[in-house]
């Protein structure tokens, strides 16, 4: 007889265990984004480490020698409901002050993104605001946040700076995004977003030299003395804002520092972003909306994953990326809310039923490119983006034997219960 093992949790016989992967894929692409590894009637066990011990039927779970005299510190009836892995959120923007409320309004009554832009609000109107917040405004804010987005299931998240265009703001977004990192349940990949506007009074010129010369160096001293983490690099590359060489002169001095190359392009107009990414070893671009074929073509041969975001299509009544030609073409998709005052959506509930209502994806791939795929897109699929022995665990609860519905009942989606490494958190 094996000796008693004890373990942290075990979600006992749900009726769907939508595994996403079962061999330890780092991510899926094409038709086998349909494949999720459902297992019925299976259930979960978490070890004290707060990773997936084993997962399966009770009797495959039977089969192991340790599982028949295991006992759990939580043990709970999962019957009727289904499991998901948390969920991965590729592209946010969750630290700033103010609002845009007023912004929303001037949109639904005609007014574009790049008018607003190019009138100092949009994001000039949340750099002035965010750049006289405090620490701990912004703590308190970006706090709040993160808490509606767990309740909604949200377990990994791409984090940005980016509305401080300066060092000392962008530093400040930075540290207030480590100590969420160091006390949140939500784990958050860190990036760093200095050109993502140029500042009033500065030439896109003078803005990318800004952030050449003093902002990647601080930010570069201030990783080094442990005050602040940076997973990635970004820039908003669009018409009027950063072009093409701007661009790949800041990315590419980013990646040189061990940041990888994660960025805005092909949003509002067609800025050859696809193709720059592809050349430049980007791990992902967002948006997208603007990609030509070529551009395509090059992301899936490189391996670069197209991080899509239906709530910016959506909110500013564009047409969306063509996802179904991305897919059927080898691109790597993720999902991502795009959290930021414009695109004001904490729920990758609301994220995955956009997707498959305007983009066409399929929940299958919806579901894929919010879990494995988003997780991927910032290199943490290792541990994060599916149900299988090793990784994190961090499940969604759906209250309902069909995992499907939570994408289905729109707005108040049926998440009975998250988990971070096996202790319950909603
Ligand atoms: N397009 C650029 N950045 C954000 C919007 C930021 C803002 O408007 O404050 C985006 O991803 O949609
Ligand atoms: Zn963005």
């Amino acid at each position: 007889m094996a000796p008693t093992t004890t373990h942290r949790l075990r979600l006992r016989n749900a009726a769907q265990v939508v595994c996403i992967s079962s061999t330890g894929q780092e991510f899926k692409r094409g038709k086998d984004m349909n494949d999720l590894a459902i297992k019925a009637n299976a259930s979960i066990v978490v070890a004290h480490d707060g990773k997936i011990a084993a997962v399966g039927t009770e009797e495959e779970l039977l089969k192991l020698d340790w599982y028949k005299t295991a006992t759990f510190e939580k043990d709970v009836n999962a019957e009727g409901k289904s499991i998901l892995p948390g969920f991965c959120d590729g592209h946010s923007h969750p630290v700033w002050a103010g609002d845009r409320v007023h912004e929303f309004e001037l949109k639904l009554a005609g007014a574009t993104y790049l008018d607003i832009h190019k009138q100092g609000g949009g994001i000039g109107y949340t750099v002035a605001q965010t750049r006289a917040a405090s620490h701990e405004t912004l703590e308190a804010l970006l706090t709040t946040r993160l808490n509606r987005m767990l309740r909604q299931g949200t377990t990994l998240l791409e984090a940005k700076s980016g509305y401080g265009l300066e060092t000392a703001t962008e530093l400040k977004m930075l540290q207030v995004l480590k100590k969420a990192q160091d006390s949140h349940k939500i784990d958050i990949s860190a990036t760093f977003l200095g050109a993502h506007s140029v500042p009033k009074g500065s030439t896109p010129e003078e803005a990318t030299k800004d952030v050449l010369e003093k902002q990647i160096p601080a930010v570069v001293a201030a990783r080094e003395a442990g005050d602040i983490y940076v997973d990635n690099i970004d820039i908003f590359m669009e018409k009027g804002i950063f072009d093409y060489t701007q661009s790949e002169a800041i990315l590419t001095s980013g990646k040189t520092c061990g940041m990888c190359i994660n960025f805005h392009g092909d949003e509002l107009n067609y800025m050859a972003s696809a193709e720059l990414g592809a050349k430049i070893g980007a791990r992902a671009i967002s948006h997208l909306e603007e990609v030509s074929d070529d551009g395509i073509a090059a992301m899936a041969a490189q391996n670069v994953f197209g991080v899509l975001l239906p709530t910016t299509a959506y909110v500013l009544r564009i047409t969306p990326p063509p996802a179904r030609k991305m897919i059927d073409n080898g691109v790597l998709v993720a999902l991502g809310s795009d959290f930021n005052p414009n695109a004001h959506c904490l729920s990758m509930p609301f994220v995955m039923n956009l997707a498959a209502v305007t983009m066409r994806m399929t929940l299958a791939e919806a579901l894929v490119a919010a879990t494995l795929n988003a997780a991927a897109s910032v290199n943490k699929s290792d541990l994060h983006g599916s149900i299988e022995v090793g990784k994190w665990g961090n499940f969604v609860i759906v209250d309902d034997p069909q995992w499907t519905h939570v994408v289905y009942e729109m707005v108040d989606s049926p998440v009975g219960g998250v988990y971070v490494k096996g202790e319950k958190v909603v």
